[in-house]
């Protein structure tokens, strides 16, 4: 890393969380920071950095290569990386969060709005403050799940289930199991086999009924370890869950909602008849501040 990539000026961080999956968020309009996955891992960090499920990168799209066919759809490139610093196509959580940063800096107002990410262009809806002055929820367009097939096993420890292959922009296996404790503590990665079925490895989703269109989910997320809520999880556990259930809106003609409570809170997420999904849900900014420069620069331990 050089100076020329940070140059010798603290870069401001903020700080955010979507239904508790949190995130070190890095405003870079210009698309200056060329961060290392090691950096990124330092400021994600819970003891020596900031602290996070992951780190947002605000980059105009324009300024972004990976993005800048997409500037003339969306102003904003979500740059999303987890906390071991390896990047991830998308973030159902994080483009909330960057959603609420983006109207709290004033770069965008309640209303529609295109952020860009990896995984193609999500139309969010920031809603107005309440009369209170709460935050309004803020809906996300998630795209259509793909469900490329095959069988997928999902093991911990001597137990052994089936699981939904669900991509959502980003690789998902979800498990229904009789007790969100049967995942165990989710210290280490569930085993999933065939490996082939994720060649870029995956998040994997534990899930339980609560009630008529209403389940509870855990995950142990690909980069993260087990986080308190995934957003691109929750909508592969929506469908897994509406397909278990018979539910297909392209067949009925009616689109269905599900409640997907998860350890940090309680997502809502509509199919439509086009297959079309939206998540609604908090965005929080907790935090602001600036980074010492000294974080930047390698550990000496390594
Ligand atoms: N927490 C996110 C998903 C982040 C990416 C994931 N860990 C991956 O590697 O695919 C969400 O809210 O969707």
């Amino acid at each position: 890393m050089t100076d020329a990539s940070h140059g010798t000026a603290p870069s401001t961080f903020l700080k955010g969380h979507g239904t508790e999956n949190d995130f070190v968020i890095v405003p870079d309009p210009d698309g200056l920071l060329d961060l290392s996955a090691a950096q990124v891992a330092r400021l994600c960090d819970r003891r020596a950095g900031i602290g996070g499920d992951g780190l947002l990168r605000v980059v105009r799209s324009a300024a972004h290569p990976e993005a800048a066919a997409l500037a003339d759809r969306a102003e904003w490139f979500m740059d999303y990386r987890n906390s071991d610093g390896s990047i991830a196509e998308m973030c159902g959580n994080g483009v909330r969060v960057f959603a609420r940063y983006l109207q709290r800096a004033g770069l965008a107002e309640a209303g529609d709005l295109a952020v860009a990410t990896r995984a193609g262009v999500r139309e969010v809806h920031i809603a107005k403050d309440g009369d209170d002055g709460a935050p309004g929820g803020i809906t996300a367009g998630m795209g259509r799940a793909n469900l490329p097939g095959g069988a997928v096993t999902v093991t911990v420890g001597a137990r052994s289930w089936p699981a939904l292959n669900v991509n959502m922009g980003n690789p998902h296996a979800v498990v229904f199991v009789d007790d969100l404790d049967d995942a165990g503590d989710l210290f280490r990665a569930p085993a999933v086999a065939p490996a082939a079925a994720y060649p870029a490895g995956t998040n994997v989703e534990f899930v339980v009924d609560r009630g008529p269109r209403h389940v509870a989910m855990r995950v142990h997320e690909r980069g993260s370890g087990e986080t308190r809520s995934c957003g691109t999880g929750a909508c592969a556990v929506m469908v897994a869950t509406a397909r278990r259930d018979g539910l297909d809106p392209a067949v009925t003609g009616h689109p269905v909602t599900y409640t997907v409570d998860v350890p940090g809170g309680r997502l809502v997420i509509t199919e439509d008849t086009d297959g079309l999904i939206e998540m609604t849900g908090p965005a929080v900014i907790v935090a602001e501040g600036v980074i010492d420069p000294a974080l930047w620069t390698p550990h000496p331990a390594g």
